[in-house]
């Protein structure tokens, strides 16, 4: 079963004369496993189709179907439950609450699901050392570094054991050399635990570490390439 399945997908922003299709009559569909990059220049959809993807914007038109679940199914309560225990995202601005420590933005998400505070704080500490940051429990967001705090959110996104994670841009406030230790992060996690991950970026230079390319042009796929092992796998 695919894990993402959008057919015929439609989105539009605004009305009349300043109506802007954002994405045209797109289907997609990814397998679990995959480490997807959605790649394109700036406007031509990446935001749009992950906010579809993970349930935080509605289509206009088709279907949204994850883990086998269609979201046309789902009222707002369902659906906030759904995409808890389903989907992790990662943020462009990491997104981590300032006064909290690393090791306390990685338990939030177990709190929300109500896992005893005891079992939170052991799984969240061996979900930060995954990322290499068990020294760094301890410390504030901004205490640590643009890729440290990334791995804080990395950490964060797969505390609850989601089946997808989102990341659009995640790279997109890092340099070149740290953009390239979070991307190898999120494959070698991809890879581990099996979670499939989509993200978005304009940095040709990560795209090297996708096992499948999406590439995206005035709200259209107009590539999607996989690496060989992928496809004899
Ligand atoms: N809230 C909005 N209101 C109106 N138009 C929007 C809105 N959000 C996006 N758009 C338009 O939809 C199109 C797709 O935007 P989107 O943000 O998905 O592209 P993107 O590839 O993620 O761009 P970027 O790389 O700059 O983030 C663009 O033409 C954009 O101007």
């Amino acid at each position: 079963m695919n894990i993402v399945e959008l057919t015929h997908v439609e989105k539009a922003y605004g009305k009349d004369q300043g109506r802007v299709v954002a994405l045209h009559k797109l289907s997609l569909h990814v397998q679990p496993g995959e480490f997807a990059c959605v790649w394109g220049a700036s406007g031509s959809g990446k935001s749009t189709l992950l906010n579809l993807v993970g349930l935080l914007d509605r289509a206009d038109l088709g279907t949204v179907r994850i883990d086998g679940t269609d979201y046309a199914t789902l009222g707002e309560t369902a659906a906030a439950q759904f995409r808890n225990a389903t989907i992790g995202f990662v943020f462009q601005g990491f997104n981590l609450v300032p006064v909290l420590s690393a090791l306390e933005n990685v338990m939030l998400p177990l709190q929300i699901a109500g896992v005893p505070a005891a079992e939170g704080k052991a799984r969240a500490l061996r979900m930060l050392a995954d990322v290499g940051l068990e020294q760094q429990a301890r410390k504030l967001p901004d205490e640590m570094s643009g890729g440290q705090r990334q791995r804080v959110a990395i950490a964060r996104a797969l505390v609850n054991d989601p089946k997808l994670v989102l990341a659009d841009e995640p790279t997109a406030n890092l340099d070149s050399v740290t953009s390239e230790s979070v991307i190898g992060l999120m494959r070698r996690l991809n890879e581990e635990k099996g979670v499939t991950f989509v993200f978005s970026t304009h940095d040709a230079r990560l795209l090297g570490y996708a096992s499948r390319r999406l590439e995206l042009s005035d709200g259209r796929i107009v590539t999607d390439t996989r690496n060989a092992s992928e496809r004899a796998a």
